[in-house]
């Protein structure tokens, strides 16, 4: 659904809430005037001699009760008024992240975390504003603004009140030249944090290869850079906003001079009293602060207009992998049975295919293996048979269902991936395995643990399951964070399990280790390994390799082995590298004895 705004939508469904609030907040400000109008019989009585002790103390006790009511309707008016805001922004707020949960890799692809966090957070934060700070300040300079000129207009004189007022609509016509000005300031601040998020964000993700690197020096370079540039553009906003501030208090001051010369004149001409002189100066100063506080509230609308442009934006951005209108919500269960016909796929914004012609069948319960040159389109292969990108239709079918008619809650239930990336969350181990909507005994994520063979490195650690892991699971080494992500897709014992490069870290005795207990696990069903060692792969009962986005070579280990193609190659040179490794073992062997024997003897 396309969403054309946030504000009036709120405020719509607020409508009474709002009616209420501004009912109270004008209570106030029609109390408010009775204090010019105290102050005015107190100074006229005063002139004339006549002010009793009686008087005085009345008068007295009314300007207190006037003072006890403004504070008591303005602080209810207050409080009710931004409670409605905070509730929109939390509204909004979760909004957004729903809205992002639905949206496709591809997306976040595009994204930057800055612009991200710059959108939860400080735009948010501005609608936030704009509903608090805004509509109360506009409404009570509204109010103050009509019920004291009445008041002047009737009880002081409409002539002083004309000319005095006449100065100040030169206020909107400076809102209006400093409008454009602060809205791209604006802007230009909100995207100068983003930077500086993305670039925290980025340094701090990748502090190890900084490190590594040596490129402290350059990084904290390239820090002050954005540091400095998001404090010039706060600055530059901030002296705009400084200008409009006094351009529109000395608007405000000439109003003020113009009542005090022509007020003393029209005083010492007897037209208006001492007492009506006060009055009329109590009420200007009255409007002073909600006229001054209107010009901020202008730059905060203009702000406020900005980040809901922004939102719309995100919100009006429709969800690209949605369940398809020709899903079907009765498939629930899926054996694994998978067939691509003539799959031939590119990524949006590519220029030449990923992958190209691709058809294949693997049988339920069947292990398929793919191999093949980096960049040659594995991963995109299996991503599409999670639709974390959309394959085209009739291309990809699980059971016989074309994917477009399996609910994607059934598909990505049922196909268990342990990505490239094994992103950890900064939670504990258990929570890591568990990741799931359904919720696992502990028993369970204990068997994940042992078929994944990190279960003896996880009982090393002194609070085991409950170990808190830091962001992006730092505290354990890539093998160990590589057997976390694989426990994590076997517990959930899905039809399809994929492993897309996954046993990279773990060296070749552990591999044999969890391949060995994942038949167990994975019996009658389907797996598919990606990977680069042969011995990861040999034992498929199908493997594929691909070049350049094609299945260049099909079969069992023997059958392309005996092909004497590219796998044939693979295996010859990691055969080689073996034996060289091996040989080297050999010659180091009595190498390094013979330096330990030199080294025990130069003790003794
Ligand atoms: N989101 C994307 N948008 C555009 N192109 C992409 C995207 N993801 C991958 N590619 C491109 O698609 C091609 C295949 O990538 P893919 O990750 O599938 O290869 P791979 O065979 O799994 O490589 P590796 O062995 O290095 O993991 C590459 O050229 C890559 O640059």
């Amino acid at each position: 659904m396309h969403r054309k705004d946030i504000f009036m939508s709120h405020i719509k469904s607020h409508a009474w809430s709002y009616v209420m609030g501004f009912a109270l907040l004008s209570i106030s400000s029609v109390l408010q005037l009775f204090i010019p109008r105290l102050l005015g019989q107190f100074t006229d009585q005063l002139q004339l001699g006549a002010l009793t002790y009686d008087q005085a103390v009345r008068l007295a006790v009314w300007m207190i009760v006037a003072g006890l009511g403004i504070a008591l309707f303005r602080s209810v008016s207050r409080i009710y008024l931004f409670r409605l805001s905070r509730q929109l922004e939390t509204r909004v707020r979760g909004e957004l992240f729903t809205h992002w949960e639905k949206l496709s890799a591809q997306y976040f692809n595009n994204q930057r975390i800055g612009d991200l966090m710059s959108h939860a957070i400080s735009d948010v934060g501005v609608i936030r504003e704009v509903t608090m700070q805004g509509y109360f300040n506009v409404m009570e300079a509204c109010f103050l603004i009509v019920v004291s000129v009445i008041a002047m207009v009737t009880t002081v004189n409409p002539w002083l009140t004309l000319i005095t007022m006449l100065p100040l609509p030169l206020l909107s016509l400076l809102a209006y030249r400093f409008n454009k000005r602060i809205m791209q300031q604006s802007a230009d601040m909100q995207a100068a944090i983003s930077d500086l998020t993305s670039r925290v964000q980025e340094f701090t993700a990748g502090i190890r290869v900084v490190k590594a690197f040596i490129q402290e020096k350059a990084e904290r370079m390239l820090f002050t850079k954005d540091n400095q540039h998001a404090v010039d553009m706060n600055r530059r906003f901030v002296r705009s906003n400084s200008l409009f501030g006094a351009l529109s208090s000395g608007i405000v001051g000439f109003s003020f001079l113009v009542s005090v010369v022509l007020g003393g004149i029209l005083v010492l001409k007897d037209v208006i009293t001492l007492g009506e002189f006060v009055a009329f100066n109590t009420y200007l100063s009255l409007l002073m602060g909600p006229i001054e506080n209107l010009g901020k509230v202008v730059n905060l609308l203009q702000r406020g207009k900005a980040s809901e442009l922004r939102l719309l934006e995100i919100f009006n951005t429709a969800p690209d992998i949605v369940d398809d209108v020709v899903a079907k919500p009765d498939i629930q269960d899926l054996t694994g049975e998978i067939e691509i016909r003539n799959l031939t796929f590119s990524y949006p914004e590519a220029k030449h295919p990923t992958l190209r012609n691709i058809s294949l069948k693997v049988p339920k319960g069947s292990s398929l293996a793919i191999v093949g040159r980096v960049g040659s389109g594995k991963s995109t292969l299996v991503h599409l048979l999670v639709r974390l990108y959309n394959p085209p239709k009739n291309t990809v079918f699980v059971d016989g269902h074309d994917i477009h008619e399996i609910p994607l809650r059934t598909l990505r239930g049922q196909i268990g991936i342990v990505p490239q990336d094994q992103f950890l969350f900064s939670s504990t181990i258990r929570d890591n395995i568990g990741f799931d909507p359904n919720p696992y005994s502990d028993a369970q994520v204990v068997e994940a643990a042992k078929v994944a063979q990190v279960y003896d490195n996880i009982v090393e650690f002194p609070n085991q399951f409950e170990t808190a892991l830091g962001e992006r699971g730092i505290s354990l080494s890539g093998g160990q964070r590589q057997r976390v992500s694989i426990a994590r897709a076997i517990i959930k014992k899905p039809s399809v399990l994929i492993f897309d490069d996954s046993l990279s870290a773990v060296d070749t005795i552990t591999e044999d280790l969890i391949l060995e207990g994942l038949k167990s696990v994975m019996n009658k069903r389907t797996t598919i390994i990606i990977g680069h060692r042969i011995s990861s792969v040999q034992n498929a009962d199908q493997i594929i390799v691909m070049d350049e986005g094609r299945i260049v070579e099909r079969g069992t280990h023997q059958q392309l082995l005996a092909k004497n193609g590219m796998y044939a190659d693979m295996h010859h040179k990691q055969m080689l590298d073996q034996e060289a490794e091996r040989q080297d073992g050999q010659e180091l062997g009595p190498m390094v004895s013979r330096l330990l024997q030199g080294g025990k003897a130069a003790y003794e």
